[in-house]
């Protein structure tokens, strides 16, 4: 089998699993999560959001031409994406100058520390990111409010169809890679995954 992101998925099924199968969103599914947990988990997701859309325009710094329309149209999106994150802690009488927690601070400086990574590296992480929340928001099936909206902006059909492309993207240039290069993109994709358990973890610890 060549290496691509189906490869990645089916070789770390296990680690994936626990990125995208948590109790967090078990318990937002049935509407026990509590609100401190949910509320943590939103505000350290918009910061983590911010340094997101950092790196993705490091991303496209480094990719090819052909790749721009993807990539761009994923950083226009992401104007409306921190607007909705900042209305929602609005909603919720949030402040967002908080500080990260440690977790969300590693997983940024990771995030910061791919832009100097090849492509190849950069547009895997790219996917396993997105990837991560278009599953795990997906897999619970139909939320209750205030849940479902969170549910449905990333585990809609349009959404899974960018993800799909963002797949397809990096396979174009994993296939291609370097073995080097290769097992730095297998490096990311576990690296975002265990990044993604802890994530979800730290907003439970938060009851
Ligand atoms: C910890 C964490 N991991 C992944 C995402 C996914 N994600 C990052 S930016 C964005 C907007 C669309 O590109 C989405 C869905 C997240 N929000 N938080």
């Amino acid at each position: 089998m060549s290496f691509n992101c189906t490869k990645l998925l089916l070789t770390h099924s296990q680690i994936w699993h626990a990125a995208t199968i948590h109790p967090f969103l078990q318990q937002c599914k049935l509407g026990t999560i509590k609100t401190q947990q949910f509320n943590t988990w939103l505000l350290q997701d918009y910061l983590f959001v911010v340094e997101f859309t950092r790196m993705l325009g490091r991303v496209l710094a480094s990719a090819p031409p052909h790749h721009f329309e993807l990539i761009l149209g994923g950083l226009a999106a992401l104007q409306d994406e921190l607007t909705w994150f900042k209305q929602k802690a609005a909603e919720r009488q949030l402040n967002l100058h908080t500080k990260k927690q440690p977790t969300c601070t590693e997983y940024c400086e990771y995030m910061h520390s791919l832009g100097t990574k090849p492509y190849p590296v950069q547009a895997t992480a790219l996917w396993a990111i997105e990837l991560a929340y278009n599953q795990g928001w997906q897999l619970p099936g139909e939320m209750p409010a205030p849940y479902k909206e969170f549910a449905n902006r990333w585990g809609n059909p349009g959404f899974t169809e960018y993800v799909k492309l963002l797949e397809q993207q990096a396979d174009e240039v994993l296939e291609t890679a370097t073995d080097d290069i290769q097992q730095q993109a297998e490096e990311a994709f576990v690296k975002i995954a265990k990044f993604e358990q802890d994530f979800w973890q730290m907003a439970f610890n938060a009851a």
